[in-house]
């Protein structure tokens, strides 16, 4: 079996590799650069699920080969409590409904929130304030945030196996 990945992120492309190693599963896995179609820096929800989804449907149109195509968008939500980090997968299939799963979340620091609400996007702000580069590829603010206890790819590796479930489990329901 080919899963296919819409994006060249390092810290999603291991989330997948890390998948498929704990999953013990006969995979083999490609991955392609897919627009997400939505903006830079999404600011809800519906608008990062949107960027999963067409990742995953763009990802799985190129790749003829791949059985199915996974799209892994991050964005940030503005609550009543501040603005959070929030992140969203999307599998998809052929002829089969899209698949979703969303992420853990957490507060972003005002100072960081305050930059993202005037426009600029998350990465480059993260890259700022850590004094480093590559953030989004690395830890990602969410490691930068938790002191490293859950890293962007391990976050990411945890919606990753939220839809391999799903696709499983339906796959087991139609068989
Ligand atoms: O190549 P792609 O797959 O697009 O990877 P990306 O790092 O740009 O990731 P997203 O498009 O999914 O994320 C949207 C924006 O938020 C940034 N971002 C999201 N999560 C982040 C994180 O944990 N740490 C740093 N930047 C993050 C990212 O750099 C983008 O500016
Ligand atoms: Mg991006």
């Amino acid at each position: 079996m080919i899963i296919a990945l819409g994006s060249k992120n390092k810290a999603k492309l291991k989330a997948v590799e890390d998948t498929i190693e704990d999953l013990g599963m006969k995979a083999s896995f490609i991955s392609i650069e897919s627009p997400s179609g939505v903006s830079s820096q999404p600011f809800s929800d519906e608008e990062t699920m949107e960027g999963a989804a067409n990742r995953a449907n763009f990802c799985l149109q190129q790749m003829n080969e791949a059985e199915i195509a996974i799209g892994l968008e991050g964005g940030v939500i503005e609550t009543p409590f501040g603005l959070f980090l929030c992140n969203w997968g999307a599998l998809a299939e052929r002829g089969k409904e899209t698949l979703f799963a969303g992420g853990a979340r957490i507060k972003l620091p005002e100072e960081i929130a305050e930059r993202l609400r005037a426009g600029e996007e998350l990465g480059p702000v993260m890259d700022d304030y850590s004094e480093s580069q590559g953030i989004n590829h690395k830890e990602g603010a969410i490691g930068v945030f938790t002191h490293g206890l859950v890293d962007r790819a391990t976050m990411f590796s945890h919606i990753v196996k939220l839809l391999i479930g799903q696709y499983e489990k339906r796959k087991g329901s139609s068989s």
